[in-house]
């Protein structure tokens, strides 16, 4: 859309320019027009006059009304002719004819013509022996408007014509030539912008503009890419903040920061939804012997095969597994009543057996765990008093033995 009416838009600015500057134009070659056509009847007319000055002359002379009526039929004859009278030297009509008028021409035509529509001619008859041609009458002639403006008029729908033909051919050209050099250039650009994921600016299909590489154009591109992939570099570190932000260092899995919001977050949503949302804490097992015996070095390594162990069991969408902070971790469990959450502790327990690590002081590397659960929307807990109701239990498993889950709040056996 946005193409058809960026091209729309050039054409029809271009054809209104050249319509406009047409008309400016023929305008200006009317107005020359009308000069050449005014001096071109003055002297026509002009000399026409002097052509039958001779004739007429010697009818005046001869007082023959006869001759004066052919002299008069023969101007008639030239065409454009509205009136002819002929005089002797009294100023006698001799011979004269009018054409009914049958008057079409506006207001224009008399102001373009009106004055050069009457001639009169002194007839001069020469006497013969020396003696200078003397005045024996005079004619008088009117030129019709109504032709001398239907020609003009004729005259003016032509040039108009030719004018609007003319803007158009300027305009197609124009418009050919601009889409081609800039507005199809510029729309190899727009439709790479649209193209772009915003989330990889730097990958943007970058437009090849051939013999544009050093104008403006060329020159647009290449801002443009710098310009996104600065936004790249930027979205990338951003990326890296937020990674570094939100994942634990040692582990890869959640930190105690993103489970903080992660959990606030889910507390909202169980609220809104009236579902119930469980927290499970799982700490590790002697784990100060462990790191005694065997090195930190070791340490870590098993905190990231138990923290890899407990991720590949709780996988579900809206869960979420966080290192809490030294050898414990918290579980998220969204719409997860005690029962379910206990079935899921299981699986981790299950997992955390499974990897068989060697604890020194013990037959395996083991964890304690504590489930609560509550549904927010009933304002039985709050926040706070769920997370620590599970640590509570988690801490009643050490006490009770290690390498269980308790899930309540009941004496241990
Ligand atoms: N290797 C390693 N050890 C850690 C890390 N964070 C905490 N620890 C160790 O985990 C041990 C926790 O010891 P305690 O809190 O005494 O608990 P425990 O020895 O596991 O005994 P119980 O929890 O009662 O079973 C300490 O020795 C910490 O140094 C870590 O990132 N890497």
């Amino acid at each position: 859309m946005t193409r058809r009416s960026l091209t729309a838009k050039q054409a029809g600015l271009t054809l209104l320019i050249a319509i406009l500057l047409s008309i400016v134009a023929g305008a200006l070659e009317l107005a020359s027009d009308l000069r050449t056509l005014r001096d071109e009847v003055r002297e026509q007319t002009t000399h026409t006059l002097r052509l039958v000055n001779g004739t007429a002359a010697e009818a005046a002379f001869q007082l023959n009304p006869d001759l004066a009526d052919q002299v008069i039929d023969g101007l008639f004859a030239a065409g454009n002719v509205q009136q002819v009278v002929i005089r002797d030297d009294f100023e006698r009509v001799m011979a004269s004819r009018e054409l009914s008028r049958d008057s079409q021409a506006g207001w224009l035509i008399e102001r373009l013509f009106g004055d050069i529509l009457h001639y009169r001619a002194s007839l001069d008859y020469d006497l013969g022996q020396g003696s200078p041609s003397s005045s024996v009458g005079e004619i008088e002639l009117s030129l019709a408007l109504d032709s001398l403006g239907s020609a003009f008029i004729e005259r003016s729908r032509m040039v108009f014509l030719l004018s609007v033909l003319k803007a158009f051919a300027i305009a197609a050209l124009v418009v050919v030539v601009f889409h081609v050099f800039i507005t199809r250039p510029l729309l190899k650009v727009h439709t790479a912008i649209a193209a772009t994921d915003p989330q990889r600016p730097g990958e943007w299909p970058k437009p090849a503009l051939g013999h544009h590489h050093n104008d403006e154009l060329g020159e647009l591109v290449e801002s443009l890419d710098e310009l996104l992939n600065a936004f790249q570099r930027g979205l990338e570190q951003r990326d890296q903040l937020h990674q570094i932000s939100t994942v634990d260092g040692l582990t890869g899995i959640a930190n105690r920061r993103c489970f903080d919001d992660v959990y606030a977050a889910s507390w909202e949503s169980s609220v809104r939804e009236g579902t119930p949302l469980a927290v499970i804490f799982l700490d590790v097992d002697h784990f100060k012997a462990y790191n005694d015996h065997l090195g930190h070095a070791v340490g870590d390594d098993t905190l990231r095969a138990l923290a890899k162990a407990i991720a590949g069991v709780v996988t579900r969408p809206g869960d979420l597994v966080a290192r809490y902070g030294g050898e414990e971790f918290v579980c998220v469990l969204a719409n997860t009543d005690l029962d379910a959450a206990q079935r899921v502790a299981e699986r981790v327990r299950r997992a955390i057996h499974g990897l068989a690590l060697p604890h020194p002081e013990a037959e395996r590397v083991t964890a304690s765990v504590g489930i609560a659960s509550a549904t927010p929307a009933d304002g039985s807990l709050d926040r706070e008093q769920l997370l620590a109701l599970a640590d509570r239990r988690l801490y009643r498993a050490k006490r009770a033995g290690r390498d269980r889950i308790v899930i309540d709040d009941a004496p241990p056996a």
